[in-house]
């Protein structure tokens, strides 16, 4: 089966998905596709170009993350922009990534942070959110980037809120305590999903 991981930006996804792995299922991160398929010479690169301009493009021909992030995340029209250009490889290849890892193992794991948000429920067949309260997630997101109060709530609030995404998942793993705590809950999560095979 595969197991749609998600949560808001900072929430602990990656720190999940880790036990995950620790447990032998194979994580597909949709933020390590995001970046493959913007590598030099892609057409996904090559159309970012067109639409935001060379500005975005560093001296080596890489993407500049952090302006084209400054530029997308405090304006929704062009964030629509990228996401239009770059969602739907992404998703493709996630589609394929997860079709070949199920065929080995029971349960993949999709660490995908805006499947809430892109409806993206054929990529799964069920819902796990990374929760933690909102002012957790603020601050572990200003303290993990260096972000000013206000980078990180504009980061936040490009995202479905934490709150709404815990009402719509079937499973809630809360990373607010340790991270051993949190290991626990993915331990649990797995044993139950395998006896429901
Ligand atoms: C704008 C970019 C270049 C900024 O890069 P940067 O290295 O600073 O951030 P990174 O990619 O590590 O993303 C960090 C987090 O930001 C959030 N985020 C990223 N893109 C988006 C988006 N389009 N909308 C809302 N939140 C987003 C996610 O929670 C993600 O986990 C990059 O995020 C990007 O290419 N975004 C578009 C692709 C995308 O939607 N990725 C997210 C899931 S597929
Ligand atoms: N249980 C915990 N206790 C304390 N700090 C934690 C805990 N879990 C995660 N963190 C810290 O919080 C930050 C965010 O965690 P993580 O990177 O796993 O989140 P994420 O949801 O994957 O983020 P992103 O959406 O940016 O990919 C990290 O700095 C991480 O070390």
């Amino acid at each position: 089966m595969k197991l749609g991981l998600t949560g808001s930006i900072a929430t602990g996804k990656s720190t999940a998905a880790g036990f995950f792995r620790e447990e032998g299922c194979p994580v597909i991160d949709a933020d390590i596709i995001a970046r493959e398929v913007v590598q030099p010479g892609t057409p996904a690169l090559n159309e970012i170009k067109a639409a935001f301009g060379s500005s975005v493009i560093a001296a080596d021909g890489t993407l500049d993350r952090e302006k084209l992030g400054s530029v997308v995340f405090s304006d929704p029209a062009k964030r629509e922009q990228l996401n239009a250009i770059v969602h739907p490889v992404i998703r493709r290849a996630m589609k394929q990534q997860a079709d070949e890892a199920e065929a080995e193992h029971e349960i993949v794991v999709l660490d995908i942070p805006l499947l809430f948000e892109n409806e993206l429920f054929y990529l799964v067949d069920k819902t796990a959110v990374v929760y933690v309260p909102e002012k957790t997630q603020l601050e572990r997101l200003m303290k993990r980037n260096g972000y000013s109060e206000q980078e990180a709530r504009s980061r936040m609030e490009s995202q479905l809120s934490i709150e709404e995404k815990k009402k719509r998942a079937d499973f809630v793993i809360a990373n607010c305590g340790s991270e051993q705590e949190t290991a626990r809950q993915v331990s649990e999560l797995i044993e139950m999903l395998l006896q429901k095979q």
